[in-house]
């Protein structure tokens, strides 16, 4: 008899599936403690859970039977993925199901904010008959501007359109024809920023997106404009919001999701007359919570069955010979994905990777998906993103992945090369594994390098003209930035030069700004991986 835990409130429609399993003892105990949680989980083969359960090392190391943790909904970010991997337990979410009632909550929000519903509501039940307070603004021909374009802010996209808004949006995974397809005008994030009357974020919360709405895009933001957060707290900096508040430059902020949940009783947001929130409540209809319920329920029966499942986020599902043979380059695959997606400026289309040598006699799928994962979770984050659905994730955004085998090895025994091609630029780099020393990088576009790939590295392009290498050091050097190594390779003297360096610590953006002053220098990219 497997025995699953449920931790959160789940519907109990969703879940009746594993009720009604003969082999499954479902027993529901919402609102434990972590401490709670380790006390019984030694029990459950099984963990289902929403966003409130903390689901973490500690809880992971008691659950000596646990296989499964079914989180009902999408984001993980409340479950311990890197331990749930090392403990060989699946995760599995749901993250088809709320999508409808998460738009459809981002929009309840958006008119509410347009039209002081709340605030209005509390004075009327106050007794108070105050139709002079309340003006509000229409939808129609305004502009949206829309932050992340996948599941939830494609469909409001296309909700706002039928209320007569102009839609402006920005992902990176958004090509110029896909957003004339969807209906949408494309730009960056500061140009969307400085035109929109709404904005509504939808992206999930990664290094990136981390107040990816700050002082700066305050600054620049339209006078009088409305803005919403239904995705994750953090991505907009709520203590500048409020300071772009009250300096009159926004007319009004609606939250469902904050930098710390529940917010403190002192959050500035909860006592503000211009900001309306909700307690998380995107997925919280009956509707979703069946669907996200049964979803996960379904996923879960077949892992305690041992059956084919989808949807795991953590999972690698390779046979042990070949994870035998690939398992030394999944650490360089994944490297060079991510090194490139750094690199790389536009909307990726192409993931072309051509393995050469002892590579290309295997069944290499495995290891494409680590170079996958290494190129998406740049933008969609590592705990978005595993080797389980980084090819499933990179089809669903129009990202081809095409595979080639050849045998040249230009002298190496092993060779991968990836090409990201994007809607401005294709940037390659070839990686190698040198027995005895580990993965390196071995050429960069057209120029060899040989480049340990770790730390903060500094990719700089230039022109080879005298002294360049020595300003670049003594401007690193004055500003306490000490160089471990440096590689400088070049076309032709004179001509187009890279110089690769790997620094100590992360360069300030100043001395970044400094150093893309040199006049030899074209351009310049510190990447960290
Ligand atoms: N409030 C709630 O209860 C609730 C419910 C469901 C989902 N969510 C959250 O909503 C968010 C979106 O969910 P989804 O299902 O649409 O996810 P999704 O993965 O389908 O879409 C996220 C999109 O964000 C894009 N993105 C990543 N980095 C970006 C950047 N720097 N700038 C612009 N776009 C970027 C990705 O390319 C992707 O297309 C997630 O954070 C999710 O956790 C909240
Ligand atoms: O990531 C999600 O699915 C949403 O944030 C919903 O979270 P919840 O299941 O706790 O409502």
């Amino acid at each position: 008899m497997y025995k699953v835990l449920v931790s959160d409130p789940i519907s109990d429609m969703g879940i009746q599936l594993l009720y009604d399993a003969e082999d499954v003892l479902v027993d529901k105990k919402p609102g434990l403690t972590e401490d709670e949680l380790v006390a019984i989980i030694g029990d459950y083969d099984a963990l289902l859970v929403r966003s409130q359960t903390r689901v973490t090392d500690r809880v992971m190391e008691a659950g000596k039977k646990l296989k499964v943790v079914g989180r009902a909904g999408v984001g993980v970010d409340n479950i311990d993925l890197p331990s749930a991997t090392k403990r060989g337990i699946i995760v599995i979410n749901a993250p088809d199901g709320n999508t409808i009632t998460t738009c459809e909550h981002t929009f309840a929000m958006m008119m509410a904010l347009a039209r002081h519903i709340p605030q209005a509501y509390m004075k009327t039940v106050g007794g108070e008959w105050d139709r002079k307070s309340f003006l509000g603004v229409e939808l129609r021909n305004k502009v949206l501007g829309v932050l992340g374009m996948g599941r939830i802010g494609s469909e409001v996209a296309a909700r706002a359109k039928a209320f007569g808004m102009k839609i402006h949006a920005y992902d990176p995974f958004l090509t110029e024809e896909r957003a004339e397809k969807l209906g949408v005008q494309l730009g960056t994030v500061n140009e969307i920023v400085a035109n929109a009357d709404f904005i509504t974020v939808h992206t999930p919360l990664t290094p990136e997106t981390r107040h990816m709405i700050s002082s700066h895009q305050f600054e620049i933001m339209k006078k009088g404009m409305r803005i919403v957060n239904c995705a994750r707290g953090g991505i907009i900096d709520e203590m500048a919001l409020i300071e772009a508040i009250d300096s009159d430059i926004v007319a009004g902020a609606a939250f469902d999701v904050f930098e710390e949940e529940p917010p403190r009783a002192d959050h500035p947001f909860l006592k503000h007359p211009k900001v309306i929130v909700t307690p998380h409540l995107g997925a919280s209809t009956v509707e979703a919570q069946e669907n996200v319920a049964i979803d996960v329920s379904e996923q879960v029966l077949l892992i305690l069955r041992g059956e084919a499942f989808k949807n795991a986020v953590n999972m690698p599902p390779v046979p042990a010979d070949v994870l035998n043979k690939l398992a030394p380059y999944f650490t360089l695959g994944e490297k060079l994905g991510n090194f490139l997606a750094q690199l790389t400026i536009g909307a990726v289309r192409e993931i072309h990777v051509n393995y050469s040598g002892d590579l290309s006699e295997v069944d290499t799928t495995p290891l494409t998906r680590y170079i996958v994962r290494g190129v998406l979770s740049h933008h969609l984050g590592t705990e978005v993103v595993n080797v389980v659905n980084s090819m499933h994730l990179a089809k669903e955004r129009d990202v081809q992945v095409v595979i080639q085998k050849t045998a040249s090895t230009k002298g190496f025994t092993n060779l991968i090369t990836v090409t990201l091609k994007s809607d401005k630029v294709d940037r390659s780099i070839a990686g190698t594994l040198l027995t005895g020393y580990g993965p390196r990088f071995v050429q960069i576009d057209k120029f060899p390098v040989d480049v340990a790939p770790e730390g903060n590295l500094l990719i700089i392009s230039h022109n080879d003209k005298p002294g360049i290498i020595g300003r670049v050091g003594t401007l690193l050097g004055v500003n306490d930035v000490n160089i471990a190594t440096m590689q400088v390779g070049r076309d032709n003297v004179g001509g187009a030069a890279i110089m690769v360096l790997t620094v100590d610590k992360p360069i300030p953006k100043e001395v970044l700004e400094q150093l893309g002053e040199l006049p030899e220098i074209i351009k310049l990219k510190a990447i960290v991986l």
